[in-house]
């Protein structure tokens, strides 16, 4: 059975790979398709999500990486799968989840919805939590793989966390440079 783990991952954490990781063990394949979002102003552009999803699996034989647009069912019936793949951190999760999830079994009703519970080690970790960390100058070494810590790094325009976990001492902000809209 073919799944689809659609998303933004912009950009991809370490709980995302726990997730990845997990399916590609329950599916014969795991296609991660980053949804090229013009509404959505990213701080990595899809390519840049592509190739950092890319290297951060390319442990995994069975997991492939690719974007699309549209409906997410359409894309999924293009690939032949037959499951979406999504993942539940909390009862916030749950809501948005379950409105999608049942929206899209009114788009197509051979295509299901999988949900995997969180790993409990990353029940907290978002993208929006490693972005905001790092804005501040904050380490996020433990919650994105390096390659895509030094990236962040970069954007917010500093090499190394300024500010490590345990540290008190303040920093000011950093300016950050999101990458232009997806054409
Ligand atoms: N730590 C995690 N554990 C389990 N599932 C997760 C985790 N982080 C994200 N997911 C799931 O991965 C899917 C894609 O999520 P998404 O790309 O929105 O990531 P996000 O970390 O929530 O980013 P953002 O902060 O931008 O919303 C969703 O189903 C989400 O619930
Ligand atoms: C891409 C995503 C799965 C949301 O992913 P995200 O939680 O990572 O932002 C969702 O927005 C989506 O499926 N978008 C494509 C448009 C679509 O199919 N909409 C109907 C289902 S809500
Ligand atoms: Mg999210």
């Amino acid at each position: 059975m073919i799944a689809i783990y659609p998303g933004s991952f912009d950009p991809i954490t370490l709980g995302h790979l726990d997730l990845i990781q997990r399916g590609s063990r329950l599916f014969e394949r795991v296609i991660v398709a980053v949804l090229r979002n013009p509404n959505k102003v990213p701080l990595f552009s899809v390519q840049q999500r592509l190739d950092q999803i890319r290297l951060s699996c390319q442990h995994l034989p069975n997991v492939e990486v690719d974007s699309f647009d549209g409906l997410t069912v359409n894309y999924a019936q293009m690939r032949h799968a037959q499951v979406l793949l999504r993942g539940l951190r909390a009862v916030s999760d749950f809501e948005v989840e379950l409105q999608m999830a049942h929206t899209n079994k009114t788009l197509s009703t051979q295509i299901e919805t999988v949900f995997l519970a969180t790993s409990n080690e990353y029940s907290f970790l978002s993208s929006s939590v490693v972005k905001e960390i790092a804005r501040f100058g904050g380490s996020i070494d433990h919650l994105v793989p390096p390659h895509i810590a030094l990236d962040i790094y970069q954007c917010y325009n500093h090499k190394s966390p300024m500010l490590n976990p345990i540290s008190t001492e303040v920093t000011p902000p950093l300016k950050s440079t999101p990458a232009q809209r997806e054409p």
